[in-house]
């Protein structure tokens, strides 16, 4: 699992009964839970934004596989920012896509993704059956979840986003860089966002991180048997 802050990280361990050490790797440091039943699980505080995201959970993910022990799935997880009014503050949002939304190039008319730039990707798809999964037990929302390099703070952003994509649920900073790194090593990748505020105007005030943390906790309270039972050769 990885997070952007060590907040985040210790509201996802806060789901999780059991013992949990540190391992020191070059570049990151993991926190191994080893739960009572089901699989050890490695949490990550990676940092914020989509490049430390993907250079810290791609150090992970190669330890891992150097070691002998690969890992089955990558989780992104933190609190976002909400599209109002689909995903109230306080709901829980898990993408069924996840997006780059300013990975391309402005032109005088318009936005162009690097995909039509003629490289790259701008977006991964979790497993289906994951996502349906996690919306049975957890009540979250499944849509797009789009990763910005800066969080949205005036309505014209925000219209221009939800123009681009309507199946907008949520945006945040991190998962499309976890994303990749995940990619590059052939490893199927989920996104859970918590929802701390609203995209739109700027207002410090009205985000609502506690909120958000408790929700992360409970939905990965949740999400746990619906990992023990997941098959990663299902689509
Ligand atoms: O504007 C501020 O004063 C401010 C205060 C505390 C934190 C921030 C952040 O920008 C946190 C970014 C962090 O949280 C995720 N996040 C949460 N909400 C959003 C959002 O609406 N848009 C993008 N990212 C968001 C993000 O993944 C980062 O890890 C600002």
């Amino acid at each position: 699992m990885a997070t952007a802050v060590p907040l985040e990280r210790d509201a996802v361990a806060g789901a999780f009964a059991g013992p949990r050490h540190e391992v020191r790797l070059p570049g990151v440091t993991l926190h191994r839970l080893s739960p009572a039943t089901g699989p050890a699980l490695d949490l990550l505080a990676a940092g914020v934004g989509p490049a430390l995201a993907a250079s810290s959970v791609a150090a992970a993910l190669t330890a891992g596989a150097l070691e002998g022990a690969p890992y089955d799935l990558v989780v992104s997880a933190g609190i976002g920012g909400g599209f109002q009014p689909d995903a109230p503050v306080g709901s829980l949002v898990v993408a069924d896509e996840i997006t780059a939304a300013d990975l391309g190039a402005e032109t005088p008319d318009g936005f162009l993704p690097v995909t039509e730039l003629g490289f790259g990707t701008v977006t991964h798809r979790p497993p289906g059956a994951l996502v349906r999964a996690l919306v049975a037990v957890t009540g979250a929302r499944a849509g797009a979840v789009l990763t910005v390099s800066t969080v949205t703070g005036t309505a014209g952003r925000t219209a221009a986003l939800r123009a681009r994509h309507p199946r907008a649920l949520a945006e945040a900073m991190e998962g499309f860089g976890v994303a990749e790194a995940a990619a590059a090593h052939g490893v199927p990748v989920l996104e859970l966002r918590a929802v701390s505020n609203a995209v739109g105007p700027r207002d410090r005030a009205a985000w609502r991180i506690g909120e958000a943390l408790a929700a992360l906790t409970e939905g990965f309270g949740k999400l746990a048997p619906v990992l023990e039972s997941w098959n990663p050769h299902e689509p």
